[in-house]
C-alpha cells in the first residue's frame, strides 16, 4: 500500500521568520494520518527541526550532492542534510534540470546517494508544454523515470513525484484525465521494473492549492502532491493536508 504524502517545497524561500508557519502548520495537524513533509531551504532545516521537536513533520532538502564529501564548494551531501535533521530529499526537480543542466543520469547518482545516506529520496519528473502538444509526454516520462530511478530503489526509500514543467508556478494543471493517464503508466512501468509498483507513492506536483487539491487526490494512483506556492504558508498548506487525509 503506498503511504500518502503532503510535501511542501519552499524553493528558494523562507528565513528564520518562516519558522513560526511550521509551529502553526504543527498546531494545525497535531496528529496527521498521513505523512507531512516540509522541504525548507537548507539553511533552515537544523532550526526546522529544534521548532518541530518529537511531532511527525518530516524535514527534507531539495538537492545533494552525489559524493559523500569532498571538493565540492557551495554543495551539500545527503548526510549533511540528514544530520541537520532531514529525512527526505527532492532530486531532478525541473528547476534544478534547467537551471543547473542536470541530468537524469546525474539525479540517478543523486537518488542513489540519498538513500545510502539513510533519506527517502523524492525523484522529479516532468514533461515540457511543447513536449505534451508533440504528443511525447508519455514516452518522455517513462526516459527520465527509467534513467532517474536507481535500480536499487525500493517503495520505502523512493517517491515519485510527476510535476508537468508547464504547470509548475503557473496556475495551470493537467485535466483530471491527463494525471490520471500519466499515473497509471508510471505505476505500470514501476510494477513492471521493480515488481512492486503497487507500493511506490506517486506524487502529482504543479499548481496544486487547497480549491483543487481534494479532486487531484481523487484520481487513481495519486498518493499526494509536491506543493510549491501553496506550501509557504501554514494556512494554503493545511487545507491541502487536510484534503489528502480525507482522499
Ligand atoms: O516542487 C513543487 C513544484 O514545483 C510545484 O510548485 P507550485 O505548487 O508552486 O506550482
Amino acid at each position: 500500500m503506498a503511504k500518502k504524502l503532503a510535501a511542501g517545497n519552499w524553493k528558494m524561500n523562507g528565513t528564520s521568520e518562516s519558522l513560526s508557519e511550521i509551529a502553526a502548520l504543527i498546531a494545525a495537524h497535531p496528529n496527521p494520518s498521513v505523512d507531512v513533509l516540509l522541504c525548507p531551504p537548507a539553511t533552515l532545516i537544523a532550526a526546522a527541526s529544534t521548532a518541530k521537536g518529537s511531532h511527525a513533520l518530516g524535514l527534507g532538502g531539495q538537492d545533494c550532492h552525489a559524493n559523500v564529501s569532498g571538493a565540492h564548494t557551495g554543495d551539500l551531501s545527503a548526510q549533511m542534510l540528514k544530520d541537520a535533521g532531514a529525512s527526505y530529499v527532492i532530486v531532478g526537480h525541473s528547476e534544478r534540470r534547467t537551471d543547473h543542466g542536470e541530468t537524469s543520469d546525474l539525479v540517478r547518482a543523486k537518488a542513489e546517494a540519498a538513500t545510502q545516506a539513510g533519506l527517502t529520496a523524492i525523484i522529479c519528473i516532468g514533461e515540457t508544454l511543447a513536449q505534451r502538444e508533440a504528443g511525447e509526454t508519455l514516452a518522455i516520462l517513462d526516459e527520465q523515470l527509467q534513467a532517474s530511478v536507481p535500480d536499487s530503489a525500493t517503495a520505502a526509500t523512493t517517491v515519485i513525484a510527476y510535476e508537468p514543467v508547464w504547470a509548475i508556478g503557473t496556475g495551470l494543471t493537467p485535466t483530471e484525465a491527463q494525471i490520471g493517464e500519466v499515473h497509471a503508466a508510471l505505476h505500470s512501468a514501476l510494477g513492471q521494473r521493480f515488481g512492486d509498483g503497487g507500493d511506490f507513492s506517486l506524487l502529482y506536483g504543479g499548481s496544486v492549492k487547497g480549491s483543487n487539491a481534494a479532486q487531484i487526490f481523487a484520481i487513481p494512483h495519486v498518493h499526494g502532491a509536491l506543493v510549491g506556492g501553496a506550501s509557504l504558508k501554514a494556512a494554503d498548506f493545511s487545507p491541502i493536508v487536510t484534503a489528502l487525509e480525507q482522499a
